[in-house]
């Protein structure tokens, strides 16, 4: 992501790159970030230094790992810089972190940034709204194979807007994994399948299957342009934001 991002960046119009992050042990360090994104050079070097890479900076778009998007949350809310965070994979801890430090800095987060996914999400949210609990809902994903996290942050995003149509907890209804002798399927479980293979930019599958009859809402991935660009307006709408901790749909002005 972090190339893709460049590409928007230096690319598009109302940004200029100040800095570019890696973790230490990168082979890209001391590399001139455009010549990295494929583009003309940049003037901007790819260092692992914090401070120096955050010079200047009055937002900072975060693809990353969950430890570190924490450990730069820390610092961001410390120097009161705004944070755009498109990481995956965090553990409830993590999210607490990331709650603690919102109220401090203004932070946007998502599982996934595409105007697609969030139209999808606010779809979901009233389709299980509408359906009672004889219709099974079940979440399936497929991604590349490189990808290290399951469910994917957008399968679990897309969860919570059926938990929440539902009105019912996530955590209490999610069936993560099934494996051997299940039993049953529980009524009102939102279960998630994850996939894993190729080059599979990301594909999610929304499913309600009630008495003879179903109900799929698709969305498919094509570029993952569309993160960096949905990553990028949440850059400009989170600049100068009271602090607090915000979701696409309120930088997309969707009603969900
Ligand atoms: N919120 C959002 O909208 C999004 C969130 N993310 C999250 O951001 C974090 C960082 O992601 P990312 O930059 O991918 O992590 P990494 O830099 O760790 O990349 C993961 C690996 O997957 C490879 N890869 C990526 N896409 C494909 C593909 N379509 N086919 C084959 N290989 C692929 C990358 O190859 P290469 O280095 O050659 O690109 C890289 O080797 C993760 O937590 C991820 O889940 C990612 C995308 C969107
Ligand atoms: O790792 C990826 O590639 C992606 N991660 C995000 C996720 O976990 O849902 C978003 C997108 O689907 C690509």
């Amino acid at each position: 992501m972090g190339r893709t991002l460049l590409r928007s960046v230096l690319e598009g119009e109302g940004f200029q790159l100040v800095g570019a992050l890696e973790h230490s042990a990168s082979t890209h360090l001391g590399e001139d970030a455009g010549v990295l994104a494929g583009l003309a050079p940049s003037g901007v070097t790819v260092q692992s230094d914090l401070g120096g890479a955050l010079s200047g900076a009055e937002v900072v778009v975060d693809f990353s790992s969950p430890a570190s998007s924490v450990r730069l949350a820390e610092r961001l809310a410390a120097a009161g810089i705004g944070h755009v965070i498109g990481t995956t994979g965090f553990s409830s801890e993590d999210l607490s972190a990331i709650a603690a430090a919102a109220r401090r800095t203004a932070i946007v987060k998502s599982g996934n940034m595409s105007l697609g996914v969030n139209v999808l999400a606010a779809l979901t949210r009233k389709v299980a709204a509408s359906l009672g609990d004889d219709f099974d809902i079940e979440i399936v994903e497929m991604h590349h194979a490189r990808k290290v996290d399951a469910p994917s942050g957008t399968a679990l995003l897309l969860g919570q807007a059926a938990a929440e149509g539902r009105n019912v907890e996530l955590d209490a209804r999610a069936v993560r994994v099934r494996d051997g002798h299940t039993g049953s399927r529980r009524a009102g479980d939102i279960g998630f399948a994850s996939l894993r293979g190729g080059s599979v930019v990301g594909e999610h599958i929304v499913i309600f299957a009630g008495p003879s009859e179903r109900i799929e809402l698709v969305h498919k991935a094509e570029d993952r342009s569309i993160f960096a660009n949905g990553a990028l307006a949440a850059a400009r709408w989170v600049k100068g934001r009271e602090p607090g901790l915000y979701s696409m749909a309120d930088v997309l002005g969707l009603d969900v």
